[in-house]
């Protein structure tokens, strides 16, 4: 049950780096999606922020008389606040001071639904809250993240032993990170399993919202393993930020046999709070382990470009560099551009509901990732049936003829089969020639 949205003033600085209309706009999605309605912006152009006040002199005492004539109690900041900035204006406005990271963990705090997702947002809000205890304010400490989302309380609503609050997310932190330490060495073995099976892996990364999610299901509808209806296949996709908190990981099978393994992913939003990337690195592990990442770019939005540079600064922020990279313009279809459409080897412009868009998409991994095939002729002897079976199972036969000595099999297969089955590889290409 949504109650009736918390009108809220969005303010944000002109500085010389940044693009002030898309962050402010991006504010307010994000401001909406924690029931929150921007009721007027205000912004100010400064070098960098005051460090006392965020706004010069001037503007915080025009926010503050604002305040009073509107009857707004929140004011909302596009960037992330230090203590005494959010101490500072609170005490002249005379409002809840809200900054974007503030804003940004409580979504992740209300969409967060597995284990390690909530532990791992958890974390990220504790190391926020520690500096910013103040006692006019009332946190639930006790309250587990991710539950109905807690929102925001309203301030002076009990006082908060200050020392006692500290100590407490102190040993929660504790906890946390020992939990998700557990966690991570589960999922590590699942991951080594997963890379043992020597298959390509392939990661959606992108924006929120993009279409990654929606991507996945698409393509999983059409080559799952075994998943011809099963909806248990399917991740969650929604038109709203930050849908996807986890990562999932699913094997593709083609037509031709070849598998890969496509992983789905949290999306990025400009200004990401650094604690939070920390916190999801973990999850993020399987785009830093790709073989290929498909950036997913939501093109029919009108600041594609600035969205997709924040992808790429949140990726070598994690660490994923050097990698090669397919960008995927999708949602053309909401657009003039003509799709399914490939320029080069590296983009793609589709829309993530059409088929032939689906087809071309993966002709275009598969050209990636399976670059290094080459066509060989194997050799097998009678008594090694079960490397048939293993072969038979990843890849269709370009010919097999059988003889008192074995099995000949034609088979295309990438530099690291071609290394794993080098014994059985004959000289000729193919036994006929
Ligand atoms: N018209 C159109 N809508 C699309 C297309 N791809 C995705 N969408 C819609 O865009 C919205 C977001 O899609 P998701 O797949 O959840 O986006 P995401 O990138 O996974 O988002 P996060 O999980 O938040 O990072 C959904 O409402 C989709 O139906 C497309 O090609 N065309
Ligand atoms: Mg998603």
């Amino acid at each position: 049950m949504q109650e009736n949205p918390r009108k809220v003033f969005l303010v944000g600085l002109t500085t010389n780096q940044g693009n002030l209309d898309y962050e402010l706009e991006e504010l307010a999605n994000l401001a909406k999606a924690n029931n929150l309605e921007p009721v007027e912006t205000f912004t100010q152009k400064l070098e960098r922020p005051n460090p006392s006040t965020y706004f010069g002199k001037g503007k915080v005492e025009e926010l503050g008389e604002a305040v009073k004539t509107y009857d707004v109690d929140m004011i909302v900041v596009n960037d992330e606040l230090t203590p005494s900035q959010i101490r500072n204006l609170e005490k002249t406005t005379d409002a809840t001071v809200v900054d974007r990271t503030g804003l940004i963990l409580e979504i992740f705090a209300q969409r967060a639904q597995t284990k390690v997702a909530k532990l791992q947002v958890q974390l990220a809000r504790l190391q926020y809250q520690l500096p910013r205890l103040r006692k006019s304010m009332s946190i639930s400490l006790d309250q587990q993240t991710g539950t109905g989302g807690a929102g925001f309380t309203s301030r002076g609503s009990g006082e908060t032993k200050l020392e006692q609050s500290r100590q407490r997310i102190t040993s929660q932190m504790v906890h946390v990170r020992q939990e998700l330490a557990d966690l991570d060495k589960s999922e590590n073995t699942r991951s080594m399993q997963r890379h043992a099976n020597n298959l390509p892996n392939v990661a959606l990364v992108g924006y929120t919202n993009a279409g990654k999610s929606t991507l996945m299901n698409r393509l999983l509808m059409r080559f799952g393993v075994g998943a011809d209806n099963d909806d248990s296949k399917q991740v969650f996709e929604k038109d709203m930020l930050f849908a996807t908190l986890n990562t999932t990981v699913r094997q593709l099978t083609l037509p031709d046999k070849r598998q890969f393994l496509l992983s789905d992913t949290v999306g990025f939003v400009s200004k990401l709070p650094h604690n939070l990337v920390a916190a999801f690195k973990s999850t993020l592990q399987e785009a830093a382990n790709a073989d290929l990442i498909l950036h997913v770019v939501d093109v029919s939005d009108e600041h594609y470009k600035a969205m997709m540079e924040t992808t790429e600064k949140t990726l070598t922020e994690i660490g994923v560099t050097g990698k090669p990279v397919i960008t995927v313009y999708n949602k053309a279809d909401r657009t003039e551009l003509h799709y399914p459409d490939i320029s080069g080897d590296n983009v793609i412009t589709l829309s993530a509901l059409d088929t032939n868009s689906q087809d071309a998409l993966i002709d275009l991994i598969v050209k990636h990732i399976f670059n290094d095939s080459e066509v060989v002729t194997l050799h097998i002897p009678f008594d090694k049936g079960n490397v048939v079976a293993q072969l038979a199972a990843k890849h269709k036969f370009i010919e097999e003829q059988y003889d008192e000595t074995g099995s000949w099999l034609t088979i295309e297969l990438s530099e690291v089969e071609r290394n794993l089955f080098q014994q059985y590889i004959t000289k000729e290409k193919s036994m006929n020639s």
